[in-house]
């Protein structure tokens, strides 16, 4: 058990620097352990996708074991970033580095995590207070912020993305963005928004999901612009469950879209669309596939939180399915623990 004072220390799986390492090119995500793997566990599909010369494998070999050594040192070089951040950023909206104050949030939120706080609250009484995207997909949404703090939060992370300071990127599918705790946005911002806010609604509303025992986050920002990053292939998320809010600016396009869960192999159907709305937010659960279309004209900047209960992936890792073979890392890692979980029913796969 963690004790009060000594931090708890998180892990990632081992399977972070083997699976899942996504090939933009080709528009595959891979599992990587040598060469004699690739060509006998990828060869068809890489050659129907392109790959066919000698120099084609030989560069995506290449690619791939670069790829595999920046995230073995992805945990430090992250830790440097953040300490070279914090001495010699200049910050733009200093406000926005407040602890949260509820005048950060918009009012729906704060009266639905109220609820959802209170004696008595019940999964029908938050629903009727909350937008309802598809009850089958268990896919929600709530105004988040005020517009006021996200033009705030907005021009902070514009004047960081202008600046010379080091950027380490949200994850593979993401060329641009921020990774909040790199800014120092974890401990006022992030941190209290889980405890404080989301847990008791994400309780109700996927207890069976670790959302009543969410203890860590990667919380990150996407930006999509005309001439960067368009849009992001159909993924799952590294997470029991998401929160997705559009910050802005003005856009058309990128909307979300969703398919099944990844866990559940279902026949190819429609995907569900949902647009964006600035200041709102999407809850829905990690394993939910998902992507982004192709940003239309203006600039998308979505905040991303992606939000992990050890008591649930300590089981089972979501990205090689198996369980998770623990390596110590920084911070809140890939929110994995060595302590024994608590009881808990994982997702029920229906
Ligand atoms: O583009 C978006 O808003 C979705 C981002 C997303 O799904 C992710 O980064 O996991
Ligand atoms: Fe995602």
């Amino acid at each position: 058990m963690a004790t009060a004072g000594a931090p708890r220390r998180f892990c990632r799986c081992a399977c972070f620097c083997t699976e899942n390492l996504y090939v933009a090119r080709y528009g595959l995500h891979v599992r990587f352990r040598g060469e004699q793997q690739l060509r006998r566990d990828y060869g068809p599909i890489l050659r129907s996708r392109g790959c066919v010369s000698t120099e084609d494998f030989q560069q995506l070999l290449a690619e791939l074991e670069q790829e595999v050594d920046r995230r073995r040192r992805l945990g430090l070089e992250s830790a440097a970033r953040k300490a070279l951040i914090a001495s010699s950023y200049r910050l733009a909206r200093p406000e926005v580095y407040d602890s949260l104050q509820d005048a950060a949030l918009a009012p729906e939120f704060l009266a639905v995590a109220e609820y959802s706080a209170s004696a008595g609250a019940d999964l029908k009484g938050l629903l009727q207070r909350l937008e309802t995207v598809s009850e089958e997909k268990r896919i929600y949404r709530v105004p988040v912020f005020t517009a006021p703090f996200c033009q705030a939060l907005l021009e902070e992370l514009e004047h960081f993305e202008q600046s010379d300071m080091p950027k380490g990127r949200p994850n593979t599918m993401n060329t641009y963005g921020v990774l909040l705790h790199e800014l120092g946005l974890d401990e006022p911002l992030v941190t209290p928004l889980r405890e404080r806010f989301l847990q008791p609604l994400m309780a109700l509303l996927y207890p069976d999901c670790g959302g009543g025992q969410l203890d860590s986050h990667r919380a990150f920002v996407v930006k999509y612009a005309l001439g960067q990053d368009l849009e992001l292939g159909c993924h799952y998320d590294n997470a029991e469950l998401t929160l997705n809010v559009a910050l802005g600016k003005v856009f058309t396009g990128g909307a979300l879209y969703f398919g099944g869960l990844f866990q559940v192999p279902t026949a190819l159907t429609e995907p569900l669309e949902v647009e964006h709305v600035v200041g709102q937010g999407i809850l829905h659960r990690g394993g939910q596939l998902h992507g982004a279309r192709p940003l239309a004209t203006g600039e998308r900047w979505n905040l991303v939180i992606w939000l992990r209960a050890s008591a649930v992936r300590n089981r089972l890792c979501p990205m090689c399915c198996r369980e998770p073979d623990l390596v110590d890392d920084e911070g809140f890692g890939d929110g994995f623990t060595r302590e024994e979980p608590a009881t808990v029913d994982v997702c029920a796969l229906t």
